[in-house]
């Protein structure tokens, strides 16, 4: 269902790719608790078949199943259970990215992160137990035009499984069933385009109630979202798949990045949301980039990412300033080229995530979700939740400002020039501090300070050349 089952006052989700279960429970009570984000998204939890090409672990080993054992290298079943209890507490709800869809390619001796084995060509699983009758005849997706094709095949040449079949959704069930008891919230759900939504919704109806001893409301449903890159023009649409829960929308990530690239003016922003040929925002997930498109390798050409820093900042700091839809932030690991893997120790094992004075990441962690201009977006996007945007203003071109209701205020310059403009800001009289050049500390902007009138003006500059392209005050914020 569509509901995120998160903590009052908190409405964020961000996605800490491939983090160990101990280093999540630590972030969630460290960071992720008391900056208000309100869900994190796990890498998938399932035994996973272990792929070395060029000597190297690449990321996408993770999204080849070979058991539903809670084995990964993030860590094991009593680390993962302790991780869920740990973030709860501190009122952040964990989903799990969950593949439902295929087991792994073909794979001359397959051994799983936990040690299961599996003879891949004759489709025998044995740590499930899964065997050759409960996948469908091979057969490989050349034509996404094909809706059937599409989900009976193989996509990339990964054995696909038959949910249609009742052993297969009764495993399925009883290794979600299992998360929810430990006291997950929900679920993404990879690759849902290749499976049949009538399936999905007879295995997502006869999973059971969230578990009320981690704070659930009674009866709550588990949050689904689903991934479906669906870019239009193709046999399957996103539109299949909102019965069962949201969606993630890649339109969203396509254009917004082509927004903040320049590619396309700000000011048409004037009416983003469901005008733009996305999904309404209470059927969507949406983000700026995701694991899979920040590599170039998933659907919608040249996205934003943490590389092109000043404008994806602005991208993140639009879409969690906006009322659209619910917000995903990514949480990457830095990468040279599309394959490459997380952080690893000498052993192959995962590197943890080091953290330096001034909150960011070492050891090769990107970890956007500590850039002070993304969290303080994250409690912004808190202060406003359920106020309207109002009293829109743009340059004709690339500067563009707006309120949501008198609680938030937020300007943008992605023009060649200097923004200095007196504009509506619709707060309080008083003295505010702009969140994304500085924190207020100790009753003082270690940014820019931005004076509101009793009339709610105030004259707001974004030179061309700041570290930043986006301004955001907000009743939090006032000094
Ligand atoms: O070149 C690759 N893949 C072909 C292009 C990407 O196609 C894939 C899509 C995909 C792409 C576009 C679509 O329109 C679509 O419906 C599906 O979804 C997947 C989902 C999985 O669980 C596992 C996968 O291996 C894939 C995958 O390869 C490399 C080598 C194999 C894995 N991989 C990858 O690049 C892995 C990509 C990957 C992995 C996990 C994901 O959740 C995902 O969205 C993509
Ligand atoms: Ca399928």
């Amino acid at each position: 269902q569509r509901e995120p089952n998160m903590a009052p006052g908190r409405n964020a989700i961000v996605h800490l790719f491939e983090w160990k279960w101990n280093d999540i429970a630590a972030e969630c009570e460290n960071f992720l608790g008391p900056m208000g984000y309100g869900a994190v998204q796990v890498s998938p939890v399932q035994e996973n078949v272990i792929v070395r090409q060029n000597n190297e672990r690449p990321w996408w080993e993770r999204y080849q199943p070979i058991s539903y054992r809670l084995v990964t290298r993030s860590g094991n079943e009593e680390e993962f259970r302790r991780m869920v209890k740990r973030c709860s507490k501190v009122g952040v709800r964990v989903y799990v990215d969950i593949i439902l869809n295929h087991m792994t390619g073909e794979q001359q001796t397959a051994i799983g992160t936990g040690g299961s084995t599996a003879h891949t060509s004759s489709k025998d699983y044995p740590a499930v137990p899964y065997s050759s009758n409960n996948f469908h005849p091979t057969c490989s997706i050349n034509n996404y035009q094909n809706a059937n094709e599409v989900r009976n095949c193989e996509l990339v040449g990964l054995k696909d499984l038959d949910q249609s079949q009742e052993v297969v959704r009764e495993k399925q069930v009883e290794f979600l069933n299992r998360l929810v008891s430990m006291g997950v919230a929900g679920f993404r759900v990879d690759a849902a385009k290749h499976m049949w939504p009538e399936d999905l919704r007879a295995i997502f109806q006869r999973v059971k109630n969230l578990d009320e001893s981690f704070g659930f409301a009674s009866n709550a449903r588990p949050f689904v979202y689903q991934e479906v890159i669906d870019l239009g023009g193709e046999g399957v649409s996103y539109k299949e798949y909102l019965d069962i829960g949201r969606v993630l929308d890649f339109r969203h990530s396509a254009e917004i990045g082509r927004l903040f690239k320049g590619e396309n003016q700000l000011r048409w922003l004037v009416n983003w949301g469901p005008a733009w040929n996305m999904a309404n925002g209470d059927d969507a997930v949406v983000f700026v980039d995701n694991h899979d498109n920040q590599r170039g390798s998933g659907a919608g050409g040249d996205i934003l990412t943490y590389k092109n820093a000043k404008h994806y900042k602005m991208a993140v700091g639009f879409m969690l300033a906006h009322p659209h839809a619910l917000k995903r932030v990514m949480s990457s690991f830095a990468f040279d080229y599309s394959d490459q893997g997380p952080p690893t120790t000498y052993n192959e094992e995962l590197r943890s995530p080091t953290f330096n004075a001034d909150d960011s990441c070492g050891s090769g962690w990107v970890c956007e979700h500590r850039w002070r201009q993304i969290y303080n977006m994250v409690r912004f996007s808190n202060v406003v939740t359920l106020t309207p945007l109002t009293n829109w203003w743009d340059n004709g071109s690339n500067q563009i400002a707006f309120c949501r209701g008198n609680k938030g205020f937020v300007a943008f310059n992605n023009d060649g020039y200097d923004l200095d403009q007196w504009l509506q800001t619709c707060l309080p009289a008083g003295v505010y501090c702009d969140v994304i050049s500085g924190n207020l500390k100790d009753g003082r902007c270690l940014g820019k300070s931005v004076q509101v009138y009793e009339d709610g003006r105030a004259r707001i500059i974004l030179k061309m050349n700041e570290e930043d392209g986006l301004l955001a005050l907000h009743e939090g914020s006032r000094v």
